[in-house]
């Protein structure tokens, strides 16, 4: 289909600019690059893909972040990254995970999640014989949301015209999401299971990827990723996690939108209450038609905490404050990037690893240990004869602040130190393998990803009804939307690649550049 060109004044010369380049700001620019607006990314660090971007050293591609990849299937609509792709011809080659992750818990509960389905339902229930229909019913229900889910083009449901027209499509599965959309997991998962191990497994399904109990993760998440592991499966992009984000780029430019690295913005331009461009650093002033902050909401609007947010607290919608009472920012990490030599790897090992001590320590300072191996999928990925251990453990902005530089420096290293030995219980003399170590903390998160706290993203301060309090894209200011793990449906690429879907076809709609018809 022929783009449609919008028409540009003089001091407007960007119908789109968007600050920041992770998975969500990439995916709204490239949707808007599309459907023929003219766009410009601006990002602050000198590579693309924020906390799922990837870094070079001594022969390693390591992992920023997120490494354990949802939304790359080939069918349906659920497969958001897939399609992101595709939609400015570009591919990413991967490799199956056969296992999600192996779980190593308390009370000697050790489980890897299989690719297939049946087979993790049978693994579970050797292990919980007596919750047999129970764990069968549980997943099974997953399911059904995930195949809501997967039965329609997911766009924004701010839009009105969408939502009748996906109606129109897709009536059960709409009546199907909107019954999930106020549920939590925990609430669930009691109705059809008894035993308490078992409601604790949940709660750690739960938080490995949304760092909340079941009792706080929204159900229509967990359906996404408790079936999508099964569905589309796992799968690592060949050459690192940072390929996703450098071809959206590529796809992006083809497409004609264009990219600034090193440009960081420091407020959101507004003329008569409405954004219409950004300031950098160096001063310069960009217009533009619409303004999209990848950023998370603390670091985008002025409040509590916040310290340079990029709209100022005269202008920052009343909205914005009760975002802030109900959602507050998670942990960051502890995270360390190693070089080992094979020796210390066993044979067979899965690629992602979930250490738990004790039940107690779940939500803890540096309680649940995370390993991820991507060289066991891709060894290219580190000199021949090594491989890469990307580990990280939750940890917050507070257990590093107000420390003087050296006993910042020695706590890094001792926490450092306590994790390595931590890891040994599944990577046997991994100490003494190690030939490359980086250690980051959640002050390096603040710093390298602009995010507030260095925080992995917002959670709820309470029990809250599943999703229906997480905001959309548009904001209470005119001309400015937001994109990425502060908006629904929250953290995880899949979630934000969702977000950047959403936030380009809203913003489409409001320019009246919308192809008409549903995407296939
Ligand atoms: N799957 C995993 O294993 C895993 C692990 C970690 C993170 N993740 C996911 O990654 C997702 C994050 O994606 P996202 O789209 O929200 O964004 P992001 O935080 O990854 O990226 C935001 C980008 O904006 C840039 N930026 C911020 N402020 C700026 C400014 N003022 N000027 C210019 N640039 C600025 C940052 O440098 C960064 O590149 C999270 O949802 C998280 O769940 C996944
Ligand atoms: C009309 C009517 C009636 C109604 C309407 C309704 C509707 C339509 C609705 C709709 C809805 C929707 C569309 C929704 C959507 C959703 C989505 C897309 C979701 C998604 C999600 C995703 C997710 C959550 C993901 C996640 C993931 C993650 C986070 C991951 C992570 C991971 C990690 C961290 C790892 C770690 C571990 C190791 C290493 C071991």
């Amino acid at each position: 289909m022929e783009p449609i060109r919008i028409e540009k004044d003089a001091t407007q010369p960007w119908d789109a600019v968007v600050i920041g380049s992770g998975i969500g700001g990439l995916v709204t620019a490239s949707q808007l690059a599309v459907k023929g607006a003219k766009v410009l990314v601006l990002e602050s660090y000198t590579i693309p893909g924020g906390s799922s971007g990837s870094f070079q050293r001594e022969g390693y591609t390591f992992d920023v972040g997120a490494s354990m990849i949802f939304g790359f299937g080939e069918k349906g609509y659920t497969n958001l990254l897939t399609r992101a792709l595709a939609d400015v011809g570009e591919h990413c080659d991967t490799l199956p995970d056969p296992a999600q992750l192996a779980y190593h818990l308390p009370g000697g509960l050790e489980l890897a999640v299989d690719r297939k389905y049946e087979q993790f339902i049978a693994d579970l229930t050797a292990r919980f014989p007596h919750e047999a229909k129970g764990i069968r019913h549980f997943y099974d229900i997953c399911w059904q949301v995930f195949n809501c889910l997967d039965a329609m083009p997911l766009l924004s449901i701010e839009d009105p015209t969408y939502l009748a027209k996906v109606f129109f499509k897709s009536p059960l599965a709409c009546l199907g999401l909107a019954r999930w959309l106020p549920v939590n997991v925990g609430d669930v998962a009691r109705r059809h299971i008894k035993d308490p191990e078992l409601l604790r497994f949940i709660d750690i399904e739960c938080f490995c990827w949304s760092v909340m109990p079941a009792d706080l993760t929204p159900m229509i998440n967990a359906g996404m990723v408790f079936s999508d592991r099964h569905a589309g499966g796992i799968n690592y992009p060949k050459g690192g996690v940072g390929v996703i984000a450098q071809k959206l780029v590529k796809g992006m430019q083809r497409h004609g939108g264009e990219i600034r690295y090193k440009a960081r913005v420091t407020r959101v331009v507004l003329k008569d209450n409405r954004a219409v461009g950004v300031q950098l650093a160096n001063g310069e002033i960009i217009h533009a038609r619409r303004v999209i902050s990848n950023a998370t909401r603390w670091d985008t609007f002025s409040g509590e905490g916040s310290k340079q947010a990029l709209v100022d607290a005269e202008h920052t919608p009343a909205a914005e404050q009760t975002w802030r009472r109900r959602y507050v920012p998670s942990p960051s990490f502890l995270s360390l990037h190693l070089g080992v030599r094979n020796e210390a790897i066993p044979a067979n090992s899965h690629c992602h690893h979930l250490l738990l001590e004790s039940w107690d320590e779940m939500e803890s300072e540096q309680g649940v240990a995370f390993v991820s191996m991507p060289t066991l999928l891709d060894p290219s990925l580190s000199p021949e004869g090594h491989h890469i251990v990307h580990a990280f453990t939750p940890s917050s902005m507070q257990a590093w602040q107000d420390l003087s530089p050296a006993t910042y420096n020695s706590k890094k290293q001792a926490d450092a130190d306590r994790l390595i030995r931590k890891l040994e219980k599944i990577l046997p003399g991994l100490s003494q393998a190690i030939v490359h170590r980086e250690v980051g903390t959640p002050r390096s998160h603040r710093r390298f990803l602009g995010r507030f706290q260095g925080s992995y993203g917002p959670i709820p301060s309470s029990r809250l009804p599943g999703l229906l309090t997480m905001p959309f894209n548009r904001t209470g200011l005119k001309g400015l939307y937001c994109v990425g793990d502060s908006c629904f449906p929250g953290q995880g690429l899949n979630a934000v690649a969702f977000s950047g879907f959403a936030c380009s076809h809203l913003i489409g709609a409001d320019l009246g550049i919308n192809p008409w018809a549903l995407p296939n």
